[in-house]
Order: C-alpha cells, then sequence, then structure tokens
C-alpha cells in the first residue's frame, strides 16, 4: 500500500501483522495495547466480551483499550493498524547519517544517561518523551549507577532529568506488568524492590545533589528528602498526589517530610496532594535554592564545579557525621513505608486510580 489515503487491503493487514513480529525495538506498552485494539476491531468488530476484574490488570487494560473504539468500522480498523505498524517500522529504519557520538562506548544503561565529568558523576533520567516516568527496569538502573557512583573517583553526585521535567515518579505501567503470582506476588516483589531503592539514597557516601530540572511527582520527590543539596528551576513544581493514587508516602517521606516543613505542611503535601511551586518548596526547606529558568544550568553546573574541587575525603567524612545518627531509623520507616505500600498497591482505592490513569480518564 502506498499512502495513507487508500483503503488497506487484508493483504497489507497481513503484511503488517508480520512487520510487528519483526520490529526490532519494543514499541512499549501504550503501542501494544492499541495495536491489540485494532487488531480485535479489524478482525472480530466492536469488544462484546464481559469486562474483566479488577486486578485483572493486563486484560482489563486490554478490554479497556479494544472497548474504546466503540464502533469504529473494522475497514477503519485495519486501515488504522496498517498505518500505525507504518510508522512504527519507518521510525525503526537505521538512519544513513552517522548520529554524533556514535563511535562512543555504547552505555550501560537504557533508562539513564550517566557521565563522569570535573569531579561530578551526573547521573541523567533518560526517558523524556515519558517525562522520566520511572519503569522497573529503570528502577534497577539507578540503583546500580548510583552504587558504581558511590564507588567512583568522583567528589559529589547529581540527580537530574532530561527534558522538560525532572521526573513524573512511577512509572504507572508498573502495575500492568504481573508476574504469575498476580497482583500479590507483583506488590511483594514491588515492596523489596522499593525497600532496596531508597535503602540506596539512605546508604549514599558523597553528597548527592537533586538538579531538578522541571517538574517532580511521587517518588522523585520523596527521595529529595533524602538528598545532600537540592537545586530548582522556578519552574519546577513539588507534588506528592498519594491519596489520589489510594497509595501512601514513601522514600522515608512519612519521616523527613514532617522534620524538614513541620507536621502540618508535610499532610498538605503528603496526604491532601497540594503542589507546591519551587519557591514554596524552598521556603519549606525542601528545597535548597531557586534559580531563574534562563540561568538555572549555567548558574547550578559552575556552582556544583567549584563544590567537587573541595576534598572529597573531608566532604565523605562531614556527611556520615552528619547523617549517621539518623541511618538506622531511617533503614526502619523505610521498611515500615514498604510494608504499608504492599496493602495499598491492592487495595480498590489505587487499582481504580491506576486504571483511570492508564485508561487516560484522570491526570494528576
Ligand atoms: C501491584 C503493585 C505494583 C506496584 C509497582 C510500584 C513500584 C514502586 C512504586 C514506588 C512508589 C512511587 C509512587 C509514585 O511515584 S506516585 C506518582 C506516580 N506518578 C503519577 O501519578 C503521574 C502520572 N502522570 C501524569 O499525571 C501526567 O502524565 C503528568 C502530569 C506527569 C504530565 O502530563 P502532560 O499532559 O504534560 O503529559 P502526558 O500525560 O501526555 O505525558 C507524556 C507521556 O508520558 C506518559 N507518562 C507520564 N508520566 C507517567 C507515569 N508516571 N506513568 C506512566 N506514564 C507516564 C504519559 O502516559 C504520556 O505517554 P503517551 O505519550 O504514550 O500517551
Amino acid at each position: 500500500m502506498s499512502g495513507t489515503a487508500m483503503r488497506a487491503s487484508q493483504k497489507d493487514f497481513e503484511n503488517a501483522m508480520n512487520q510487528v513480529k519483526l520490529l526490532k525495538k519494543d514499541p512499549g506498552n501504550e503501542v501494544k495495547l492499541k495495536l491489540y485494539a485494532l487488531y480485535k476491531q479489524a478482525t472480530e468488530g466492536s469488544c462484546t466480551m464481559p469486562k474483566p476484574g479488577v486486578f485483572d490488570l493486563v486484560n482489563k487494560a486490554k478490554w479497556d483499550a479494544w472497548n474504546a473504539l466503540g464502533s469504529l468500522p473494522k475497514e477503519t480498523a485495519r486501515q488504522n493498524y496498517v498505518e500505525l505498524v507504518s510508522s512504527l517500522t519507518s521510525a525503526s529504519q537505521p538512519s544513513s547519517q552517522v548520529e554524533p557520538g556514535a563511535d562512543r562506548k555504547p552505555s550501560a544503561y537504557e533508562t539513564l544517561e550517566v557521565t563522569s565529568e570535573d569531579g561530578i558523576t551526573k547521573i541523567m533520567f533518560n526517558r523524556p518523551t515519558k517525562k522520566n516516568a520511572i519503569t522497573t527496569q529503570m528502577y534497577h538502573e539507578i540503583m546500580l549507577a548510583l552504587k558504581a557512583a558511590g564507588k567512583d573517583d568522583s567528589s559529589v553526585t547529581v540527580l537530574t532529568g532530561n527534558g522538560d521535567y525532572y521526573s513524573s515518579g512511577n512509572d504507572l505501567t508498573n502495575f500492568t506488568d504481573l508476574p504469575p503470582g498476580g497482583p500479590e506476588e507483583k506488590a511483594k516483589n514491588s515492596a523489596i524492590l522499593l525497600r532496596d531503592f531508597i535503602d540506596c539514597f539512605i546508604d549514599f557516601p558523597k553528597p548527592l545533589i537533586a538538579v531538578v530540572n522541571g517538574p517532580a511527582v511521587g517518588i522523585s520527590v520523596t527521595t529529595l528528602g533524602l538528598c545532600d543539596a537540592v537545586y530548582a528551576t522556578d519552574r519546577a513544581t513539588f507534588h506528592t498526589p498519594f491519596s489520589h493514587l489510594g497509595q501512601s508516602p514513601e522514600g522515608c517521606s512519612s519521616y523527613t517530610f514532617p522534620k524538614i516543613m513541620g507536621p502540618s505542611k508535610a499532610t498538605e503535601m503528603l496526604i491532601f496532594g497540594k503542589k507546591l511551586t519551587a519557591r514554596e518548596a524552598c521556603a519549606q526547606g525542601l528545597v535548597t535554592e531557586v534559580f531563574p529558568d534562563s540561568t538555572f544550568q549555567k548558574e547550578v553546573w559552575t556552582r556544583l564545579k567549584a563544590y567537587a574541587k573541595l576534598p572529597p575525603n573531608a566532604m565523605r567524612i562531614s556527611k556520615e557525621i552528619m547523617r549517621s545518627r539518623e541511618k538506622e531509623k531511617l533503614r526502619a520507616i523505610n521498611v515500615e513505608e514498604c510494608n504499608v505500600l504492599q496493602e495499598r498497591w491492592l487495595s480498590d482505592e489505587c487499582m481504580n486510580a491506576v486504571m483511570n490513569f492508564l485508561s487516560r480518564k484522570a491526570k494528576l
């Protein structure tokens, strides 16, 4: 088939189905759901299947995607399927031009960009099209990067985001990828993952600095309470919508936030989900300093380069003496928060909130 104005034939449809199997890159859950829905609509027509239960996350997501197509005619669904596959295959064609840096060593990370320069290891969240939402793979990669940065010869470590967001927090599609043991097993594994992830922040041995380049949501906000300094652009916002998501605080924020900003301000953030501007977050002590967006990168990196020239052992030892008294307490709080969340993730309140986001009925 050439051009989108022509109708896709059955042969085009079959070719497209074969091309999907040959895609080199996983197109992601959103696209896979679209493909599934269009395929079902094209071959069976409108969805008449009974709606799967709320805990059957994968089948419910599929059902939602198919059902959302309503009474779309089979021919149109076939055409849309062929066009979607065509856009995926052309996006994955190798470019004839050499990409800048193509001769560089391939990165050990798929979801991060990690660089070391001027005594600073920079760990940059690198899923800008998904607002740097943190997938299970990304949690693992951040842990690996933090462990490596803790041992490398840099003096300070920086966390930052690529694109317009610092991070939109936990990737809500993490809820759809269920193991054979179902939601209970997923919740148990996720609680272990979360505990280990937060322990990496608690135990980080050098100055850990967050360069908050844009809005931050959920776990990307709570972990700021475990960083040693937080520099933010005036475009950043700070949002922990845990109640909206049927969830509860993590990242030791149930302890660090009341300590940093006092119990009532912490309640507004952690229980009522109040979104703070960068200046509000600074006034409440969560952010160290706010910079105008136009000069943010220049000012912050100039400052960090100067700090990174300070004697590294002295900085390490000073951090140890400032933080060591709290470490055991933080570890215990982390375990407690993860236990509570493990239950929360299985609640109707949480399942419904996640499904609403995934079926695009809700945005925070
Ligand atoms: C059974 C148990 C399983 C448990 C697994 C848990 C593992 C550990 C959990 C640790 C606890 C963490 C808690 C949190 O972090 S809570 C906070 C979670 N985050 C959110 O709720 C934010 C959701 N996103 C939004 O509300 C909006 O996307 C946002 C306001 C951030 C931006 O809106 P905007 O309109 O500007 O942009 P888009 O929505 O169009 O976003 C662009 C694309 O990015 C995708 N996206 C963004 N954020 C997320 C996210 N958090 N999860 C998944 N996907 C995200 C969005 O869908 C768009 O994708 P498409 O272009 O494909 O549509």
